[in-house]
């Protein structure tokens, strides 16, 4: 069967690229994230992620992990599942939640966005 390992470059639809290390025998991985597009005017760094995926059956495995953006008060949470195509393409079909820094609890309620959102690998 065909197997995925999160490992490697992947970019998203939006033009993002991130970088994801090695997956450790727990399914654990860290990695880096560039954004091409922000909701923030500040210049654009890179963002530590942190993350694991499931390893005991790697076929289509599911994963999740945290974006810390380095240049905004938000944080990322992905999660999703790795596919491969017939001809072995891997496309990661994901779902995040972006929330960003509420200046008050007034505005708790308004202070968190939804996606889905397809990386391929670079
Ligand atoms: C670039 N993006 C991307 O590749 N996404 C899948 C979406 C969900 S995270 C968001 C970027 C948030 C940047 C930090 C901020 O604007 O506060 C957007």
């Amino acid at each position: 069967e065909r197997k995925c390992i999160l490992t490697g470059d992947w970019q998203n639809d939006l033009g993002s690229n991130m970088t994801i290390s090695a997956v450790n025998g727990a399914g654990q991985f860290s990695g880096l994230y560039l954004t091409a597009v922000s909701a923030t005017e500040k210049p654009i760094l890179v963002s530590p992620l942190n993350g694991s995926q499931h390893v005991d059956n790697l076929e289509h495995p599911t994963f999740g992990f945290t974006v810390k953006w380095s240049f905004s008060d938000s944080t990322t949470v992905f999660v999703g599942q790795c596919f491969t195509d017939d001809h072995g393409k891997e496309t990661l079909q994901t779902m995040w939640l972006l929330r960003v820094k509420a200046k008050s609890m007034d505005d708790n309620w308004k202070a968190t966005t939804v996606g889905t959102n397809v990386f391929t690998r670079i």
